[in-house]
């Protein structure tokens, strides 16, 4: 069916045109996130929020990083409690910044965010972005053993917790394979875990804490489909009786979300179900069509190589086996 759908805007694709490289990977973004002086403060007798539900309002929301450029317009959306709602659009539209304003990394410049009726900016901040989980798209671990780094996420935890979590977010078959199991350490001297792991076990520690209220950035590079269906386990599961905030790099991912929202140039342009956007024929099915010509652009050139081994001589009989470990395949802004 969405075939059909989208064969029209598929069509008018250009497939001579090629991705172009992704000015700033976003590690380095999260890095310069985490170098960033909070531009926000939160008064010592605010209360701590209470979040019991967990259903989050943007009413009318204006934002500038700098007041000479707009970065957010009139931003409103509504998010019931348990639901899932996707935040998809062309790079630079302003996805990431809805998540950063939602966590206070910086107060809204117009209109307000509420989080079961309180307004984030009243309430104490260390208390709000506690009860988020975060996952985001490179997670970094310390240098210590994998169960200390998932415990990290609530000290109290027990071994047995720990390990309910692992299996949930689809990574403790995984770390049973290591010789020093949940004992290993990570890092240069220890085991070295591929994007896909990483971002599983940033996912087990978020089932850990348990949050009301569930932030994911989902990794831009294309990875293979056994990764991309082990990773979508782990996020339902995540996900599950929690609101929960998806930046989707990947659209196939995002199809069952409560609402979906493409954002372009610091606007909604246009919200709803995969279905009603699908029927809207609008951006929505333009992002879908700009992403399946990346999609078999990538397979074209698989096959393309796997010929001219074959023409050497050398070529690798039958099928186009993804390569290597899980992980990245192909890295690139995948953005859509
Ligand atoms: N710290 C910052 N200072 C100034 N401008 C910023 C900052 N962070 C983001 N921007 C700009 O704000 C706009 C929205 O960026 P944002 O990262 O929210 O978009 P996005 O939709 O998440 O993009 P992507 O899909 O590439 O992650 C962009 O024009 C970006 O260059």
């Amino acid at each position: 069916m969405y075939w059909r759908s989208i064969e029209g805007p598929l069509a008018q694709v250009s497939w001579s045109v090629r991705r172009v490289s992704q000015m700033l990977t976003d590690s380095e973004r999260l890095l310069q996130l985490m170098l960033t002086k909070p531009t926000v403060t939160s008064s010592s007798d605010a209360p701590d929020i209470d979040v019991k539900a967990g259903e989050v309002e943007f009413d009318h929301v204006d934002f500038a990083y700098d007041p000479r450029r707009q970065t957010l317009k009139d931003v409103s959306f509504k998010v019931k409690p348990g639901q899932t709602i996707a935040l998809v659009g062309e790079t630079g539209g302003g996805k990431s910044t809805i998540i950063k304003l939602l966590y206070r990394y910086y107060d809204v410049a117009g209109g307000s965010i509420k989080i079961d009726g309180q307004d984030i900016r009243n309430v104490n901040l260390d208390s709000l972005r506690d009860s988020f989980g975060m996952v985001p798209q490179d997670p970094a671990l310390f240098n210590v053993s994998l169960m200390e780094n998932i415990k990290y996420a609530r000290l109290d935890a027990t071994d047995e917790e720990v390990i309910e979590a692992c299996k949930a977010a689809a990574i403790h078959d995984k770390i049973e394979t290591f010789p020093d199991k949940y004992k290993s350490t990570v890092g240069e001297r220890g085991v070295k875990l591929s994007g896909g792991e990483l971002q599983r076990v940033s996912i087990a520690r978020a089932i850990l804490k348990q949050p009301k209220i569930v932030l994911l950035d989902e990794a831009t590079s294309m990875i293979d489909a056994e990764t991309e269906a082990l990773i979508q386990k782990a996020f339902t599961r995540l996900a599950a009786g929690r609101t929960t905030f998806i930046i989707a790099h990947r659209l196939s991912t995002i199809q069952h979300s409560d609402l979906i929202i493409v954002i372009n140039d610091g606007k909604i342009i246009e919200s709803g179900s995969h279905q009603e956007l699908f029927r809207l024929g609008g951006k929505y099915v333009a992002l879908w069509s700009k992403q399946l010509s990346r999609e078999v652009e990538g397979v074209e050139s698989i096959l393309k190589d796997e010929i001219k081994g074959g023409e050497g001589g050398e070529g690798i009989a039958g099928g186009s086996e993804a390569k290597g470990d899980e992980g990245d395949k192909k890295g690139g802004g995948d953005d859509v």
